[in-house]
């Protein structure tokens, strides 16, 4: 600006909030064109979609239990009846489903399954945290009829869903995976292309393999801590002073403490994330003793009817085996 007038610098700087102003514009525009359908309205799906229809897309959402359409349709989004009744009404199609059963079933079920609407020109993202054969097996069917396929499992729990602040994990068609990154980049902090479909439900499992075993380790760390006459509350706080600080141990400690286990990342998930990852070692003949033990925990802990209560309820599994 020292070498110019005060007219070019004021040129300049329109210039550059109209540019900003208007490829905005132009991605808000995309956006809103951009319809979503979405099936699954767990935990992670009601609060995934629900940040879709606020950044301005339009979607379409399809739940097994119906009636938890109802709160986003509220919010603005279309019901579909059937997953098949979704995919036809829309060119993307995003799945969060709870298990490899769940994410077989809405594709393949003979009657109003994805498969009797999907076709050429249609895109299906499955978010589901499953295991690489179950992808592998939805890309193939999915494919064989035109469509296209990525898989995008997340790293990140109830509130990282609510904030847009999941670690995407994607891996498949490229072309869709590119098409699809305005909603990624709604869902998520950061997204990963990892290549082949697999290479993303096993990054993911491996991500939760560890996430699962540390969370044993802290369990036995705050038991041990109390039945030596320790605070484990004092304990937390010497954690979070050193190299082992996380958000998981800060988050989840304190109410652990309280024995208080609301669900964000439901038990029954994580023991299934274990036994898949546990599968993942066997097929690679990786030793993972760790691993075994903490699902050996998550077993115990679902045996004792914790399996809806959030994953950190398997302190009460550290507890039991010690009484
Ligand atoms: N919660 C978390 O912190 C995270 C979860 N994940 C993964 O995301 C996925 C969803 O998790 P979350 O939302 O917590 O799980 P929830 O248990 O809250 O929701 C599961 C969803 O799957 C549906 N479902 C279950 N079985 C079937 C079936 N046979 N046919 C059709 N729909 C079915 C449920 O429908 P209905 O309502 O009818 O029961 C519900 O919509 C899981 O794979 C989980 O491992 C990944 C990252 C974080
Ligand atoms: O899969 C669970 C998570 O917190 O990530």
């Amino acid at each position: 600006c020292q070498t110019t007038t005060y007219t070019d610098c004021a040129c300049f700087i329109h210039l550059i909030f109209y540019h900003h102003h208007s490829s905005s514009l132009k991605t808000q525009r995309r956006k809103r064109k951009m319809e979503i359908g979405f099936l699954g309205l767990g935990i992670m799906g009601k609060a995934m979609a629900m940040n879709l229809l606020k950044h301005g897309f339009k979607v379409t959402v399809w739940n097994r239990t119906l009636s938890k359409c109802d709160e986003l349709v509220e919010h603005g989004a279309s019901m579909g009846e059937t997953p098949a009744q979704v995919i036809k009404k829309c060119k993307y199609t995003i799945a969060m489903l709870s298990d490899p059963c769940a994410a077989l079933s809405v594709v393949f079920d003979d009657k109003d399954g994805v498969l009797e609407q999907i076709c050429e020109g249609k895109g299906y993202i499955d978010m589901s945290t499953v295991d690489a054969e179950t992808s592998l097996k939805i890309n193939q069917a999915i494919t064989g009829k035109g469509g296209r396929f990525v898989e995008g499992p997340v790293s990140g729990s109830k509130k990282p869903a609510e904030d847009g602040q999941l670690i995407i994990l994607a891996a498949g068609d490229k072309s869709l995976f590119d098409e699809t990154v305005p909603a990624f980049d709604v869902l998520g902090k950061k997204s990963f292309y990892l290549g082949q479909v697999g290479n993303g439900a096993k990054m993911k499992l491996v991500v939760n393999m560890v996430m699962g075993s540390m969370m044993n380790a802290f369990s036995e760390g705050l038991v041990l801590a109390d039945k030596s006459g320790l605070s484990s509350d004092t304990l937390l706080d010497i954690l979070d002073l050193g190299a082992m600080t996380n958000p998981m141990f800060k988050g989840k400690g304190p109410s652990m403490n309280k024995s208080s286990y609301p669900p964000a990342f439901p038990l029954k998930h994580q023991q299934k994330d274990m036994r898949l990852a546990l599968a993942l070692g066997d097929e690679n003949a990786v030793s993972m003793p760790v691993a075994a033990a903490a699902n050996e925990a998550f077993k115990k802990a679902r045996s004792m009817g914790l399996g809806d209560l959030d994953f950190s309820a398997v302190i009460e599994a550290v507890k039991f085996s010690r009484e």
